[in-house]
């Protein structure tokens, strides 16, 4: 295990204050927004509301781009019309056309929502050239140590902020929290609990009558699910916030240091996209017995992800299903609802717990647009 226990420790968004001619202090932050579908429909939503406030005057939307198209309003899109005029727009969506559209007065902020390994191979150019980025997507931090420590020096080049607020727990205050207690001195011991919304809901509802696959339906159709639900089911999400928070916590992981316990039987794996739908009934059977075998023990099913640093320096990272009892600190909650344990050196025996609502459009959006404006100043 390539565990580290160098200098890891603070925030990765150590932005510079914007732009220090009067010109740029008075302009609006101009963004650029990549993803239209679930999320990057709630932040189209959430900006359109502040239009006409004094949060809506601080952010200038000159991008917007889905996998297809992009529409560009080097004056500001409305963004109550930026959807209308995406959907007419004849220009392909291309990267390389964003720091382009970024220039102008006021800082500049690319916002991620997608799910997209080639727009987040690009966070670290973005950032090397001043532009902020903040991101839904975890694949920038959550993959390989290479690609996060990347972005790290990126950040430091262009000593630019990197808002990733929103890539665990949808915007909770937990990276925030691992960041502060380390700031103030603390080491972390460890880290456990429900980091997917989407599989919370899941073992919140499933009562092992109902086929497990059509909940899962359900969950992505409310877009609690990643576009490829796989990606929740493999527990593949999951390692990715584990390793955002491992590595906020001062623990080089690297993805292959975790552990992970699959829920995605082979013939469901090896499909391509469109046939997943179809497949999904390949969950239920094996589900429905390990539901059963927890429901006669008094227990409760949930997905939870587990971060260890042992005395003698070892780190163990798993992320998996495990039976717990029902009155289990961790079996606790409704809904999409997280809920993270994590102890460090001022609470070492009652961890310090943070729960909420962890998968959602507008929860997401809020958290992307809450490190959007923290900055821009
Ligand atoms: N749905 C949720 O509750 C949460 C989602 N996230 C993350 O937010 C991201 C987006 O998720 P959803 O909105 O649910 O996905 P989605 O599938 O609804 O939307 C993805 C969007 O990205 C666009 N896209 C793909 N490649 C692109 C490219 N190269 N350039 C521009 N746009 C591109 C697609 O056209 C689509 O509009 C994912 O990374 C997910 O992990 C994070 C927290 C919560
Ligand atoms: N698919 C994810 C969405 C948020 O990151 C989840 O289920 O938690």
């Amino acid at each position: 295990m390539s565990v580290a226990a160098s200098a890891l420790h603070g925030q990765v968004s150590q932005a510079r204050p914007r732009s220090t001619t009067a010109a740029a202090n008075a302009a609006p932050a101009r963004v650029a927004l990549l993803g239209t579908g679930t999320v990057g429909g709630a932040v189209i939503a959430r900006l359109s509301s502040w239009r006409g406030t004094a949060l809506g005057e601080r952010l200038s939307l000159v991008h917007v781009a889905n996998s297809r198209r992009a529409a560009v309003g080097l004056d500001g899109l409305a963004p109550e019309q930026a959807v209308a005029i995406l959907a007419d727009s004849s220009q392909a969506s291309a990267l390389s056309d964003i720091a382009s559209a970024l220039e102008g007065d006021g800082a500049r902020v690319v916002i991620d929502a997608t799910a997209s390994e080639a727009v987040a191979e690009q966070h670290a150019q973005w950032l090397a050239q001043g532009i902020h980025v903040v991101t839904a997507c975890k694949i920038g931090q959550g993959t390989s140590l290479a690609r996060w420590r990347a972005i790290r020096e990126a950040c430091a080049q262009g000593a630019s902020g990197y808002g990733d607020s929103a890539t665990v727990g949808a915007g909770l205050p937990l990276l925030r929290s691992l960041r502060e207690l380390q700031a103030g001195g603390d080491r972390i011991h460890a880290i456990a609990g429900v980091l997917s919304g989407s599989l919370a809901w899941l073992f919140n509802h499933y009562d092992g009558m109902r086929p497990f696959s059509a909940l899962v339906r359900q969950a992505r159709d409310a877009g609690y699910t990643e576009p490829d639900p796989r990606d929740d089911l493999s527990g593949e999400d999951v390692r990715r916030k584990l390793l955002i928070l491992a590595r906020a916590a001062g623990v080089a992981l690297d993805a292959g240091d975790v552990e992970v316990s699959s829920l995605v039987p082979p013939e469901l794996a090896i499909l391509s996209r469109d046939g997943v739908d179809a497949a999904l009934p390949a969950l239920d059977a094996p589900l429905r017995e390990r539901y059963a075998e927890a429901y006669k023990n008094g227990e409760k099913l949930r997905f939870i992800a587990r971060l260890e640093r042992h005395d003698d320096g070892r780190v163990s990272a798993r992320v998996g299903l495990e039976s717990l009892p029902g009155d289990h600190p961790l079996a606790g909650g409704a809904g999409t609802d997280n809920k993270v344990a994590i102890w460090s050196d001022r609470y070492k025996v009652q961890p310090l717990v943070i729960q909420g609502p962890g998968a959602g459009a507008e929860v997401t959006a809020a958290g992307l647009l809450d490190d959007v404006l923290r900055l821009v100043g």
